[in-house]
């Protein structure tokens, strides 16, 4: 009998595949970054292709590391960047246009003139380029015969989720789950389908769209990649994290540091409208139970920023060095740095802003830079933290975190200084992959209960705040001082390079 249950985690960075056994313990992964494709300020590309070559690799590799074979998995779940737009191929299963990311910014023009009531009454979401539908709307303007080609049926769009499920199915299925369909702008939450009048307005033709699933029942197998084994689960990266940190009752919330940061609070089964600059959206579904909402605070730019001083500017060999390089110095010295690189998202949703560094002078060195980069990580935390409480009436007492800036322990005690309340890590820090597996085993009776997977939750280190309160009231004046800085900065009427 299968003792294993798999996870394809499909992020922004990265993809990993990572095995788990019946305690949530992780038995082994294999893992592979791909590139960042950057043409122009503001536009962010991944190549499809490399992350389904990619997805194959790790696989590959986490089986032959751990000495397994497919018929050892009872199932996998596939968890993935949400609200990148793939279109491929209905034939040939090539993509036809780079994927544009979620934090590519080149639609700005096109949101600006977009209906915000209409928009979060359907979809709970604000207009941004951060979602899907502006992102396959610019490729279907740009790229002659494309949207002919779509209404035909040729051409199909996916986020990551239905393009991996799609290829592991060897074509078959053309599917998403509905955590994933939440972050297109295309999806009405109160029926959970795709909204005609919405499809209208970007002109995206209705045919091109996968149909809308659960996040946890059998889709299909795995095909020749890992014959036989059932395709269990499809869950929104950060909807996984909520899942795997087992934020099963309303109230109950994780912040996850990745590549960006995402703060999510299970809502339960009625949505909750944001009035501060959050997000509604679906946290799961079990098959043909009803699903279950989440309040989330999206912030665009966490590791991503230590991943600029390391890559742009060079001060940082690996993103590890910021703790050491940030270590050297007291604070900041009066610097703040505000990583608007793709505008800001919540709660602001200024895609105007730009990133600044402000407070230099002679006397300030890389070190200062980089420690304002980590507080600036945390006070963007704080932002959605507070807009959450004031949304669910919830005043969080200890932060749940997960995520590969999380190893960072400077961070995340300046988080715990900045929030004033403490900061919780699980021992599986990979709590993303670990969700989609506890999806997926769920799905297959792997594991019986949400009681099972509770029990295998345990902390592995807590920080407690040390700052005065005064400390913690300069430090907040001055990061509001700085985000008004960074305001302002593009100009939104036209479309071209920045
Ligand atoms: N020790 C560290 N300190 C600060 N940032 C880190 C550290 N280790 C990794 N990161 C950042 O974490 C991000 C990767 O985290 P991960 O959870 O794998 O993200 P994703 O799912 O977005 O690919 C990168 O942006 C990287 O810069
Ligand atoms: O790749 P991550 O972990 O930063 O997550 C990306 C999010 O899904 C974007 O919404």
């Amino acid at each position: 009998m299968a003792q294993y249950v798999g996870a394809i985690d499909q992020g922004t960075t990265s993809t990993r595949f990572m095995i788990f056994d019946r305690s949530g313990t992780e038995i082994g992964r294999h893992q592979l970054e791909h590139r960042q494709i950057q043409p122009r300020s503001g536009w962010v590309e991944h190549d499809a292709a490399e992350i389904w070559e990619n997805t194959l690799k790790t696989i590959a590799v986490a089986l032959a590391d751990t000495g397994l074979a497919a018929s050892d998995l009872a199932a996998i779940g596939i968890t993935n960047q949400r609200e990148t737009v793939v279109l491929w191929d209905s034939a040939t299963g090539t993509p036809v246009a780079p994927a544009i990311v979620w934090q590519d910014t080149r639609t700005d023009y096109l949101v600006a003139g977009l209906d915000e009531e209409l928009l979060r009454e359907r979809t709970g979401l604000p207009p941004a380029t951060y979602f899907s539908a502006p992102k396959i709307q610019w490729l279907l303007d740009h790229t002659p015969g494309l949207r002919d080609r779509a209404v035909r049926g040729e051409v199909l769009f996916g986020t990551v989720d239905s393009w991996l499920i799609w290829n592991l199915t060897g074509g078959a299925l053309h599917v998403t789950d509905v955590t994933n369909a939440s972050r297109t702008m295309l999806m009405n939450l109160t029926d959970l389908d795709w909204d005609p009048e919405l499809l209208g307005l970007f002109g995206i033709p209705r045919a091109m769209l996968p149909e809308i699933r659960s996040s946890a029942e059998v889709y299909g197998t795995a095909g020749t990649v890992l014959p036989g084994v059932p395709i269990a689960a499809a869950i929104g990266d950060q909807q996984a994290a909520l899942f795997g940190q087992t934020c099963f009752e309303p109230g109950e919330a994780k912040c996850t540091y990745g590549t960006g940061g995402f703060l999510l609070m299970n809502t339960g089964t009625t949505p909750v409208r944001s009035s501060h600059g959050l997000i509604t959206t679906v946290g799961y579904r079990f098959g043909d139970q009803r699903p279950v909402f989440a309040l989330e605070g999206s912030i665009a730019a966490c590791g991503s920023a230590i991943q600029w001083l390391r890559d742009q500017l060079g001060v940082l060999d690996t993103a590890g060095d910021s703790e050491t390089l940030a270590g050297r110095v007291d604070d900041s010295a009066g610097v703040c740095f505000v990583p608007a690189f793709s505008g800001l998202f919540a709660p602001y949703w200024r895609p105007d802003a730009r990133a600044a560094i402000v407070g230099l002078s002679r006397f300030h060195t890389a070190a200062h830079i980089t420690r304002a980069a980590l507080e600036a990580i945390c006070y963007q935390t704080r932002d959605v933290v507070e807009a959450m409480a004031q949304d669910s009436g919830t005043v969080l007492d200890c932060l749940q975190v997960d995520g590969g800036v999380t190893a960072n322990a400077l961070c995340m005690q300046l988080q715990a200084d900045i929030l004033g309340v403490p900061v919780s890590r699980p021992a599986v820090a990979e709590t993303t992959a670990l969700g989609a597996a506890y999806a997926a085993g769920l799905a297959v009776g792997f594991w019986a209960s949400l009681d099972d997977l509770r029990a295998n939750r345990h902390e592995d280190r807590r920080w407690q705040p040390s700052w005065t309160p005064a400390r913690r009231a300069d430090g907040i004046t001055r990061w509001r001082a700085a985000i008004d800085r960074s305001l302002d900065w593009v100009n939104l009427t036209e479309e071209g390079p920045r």
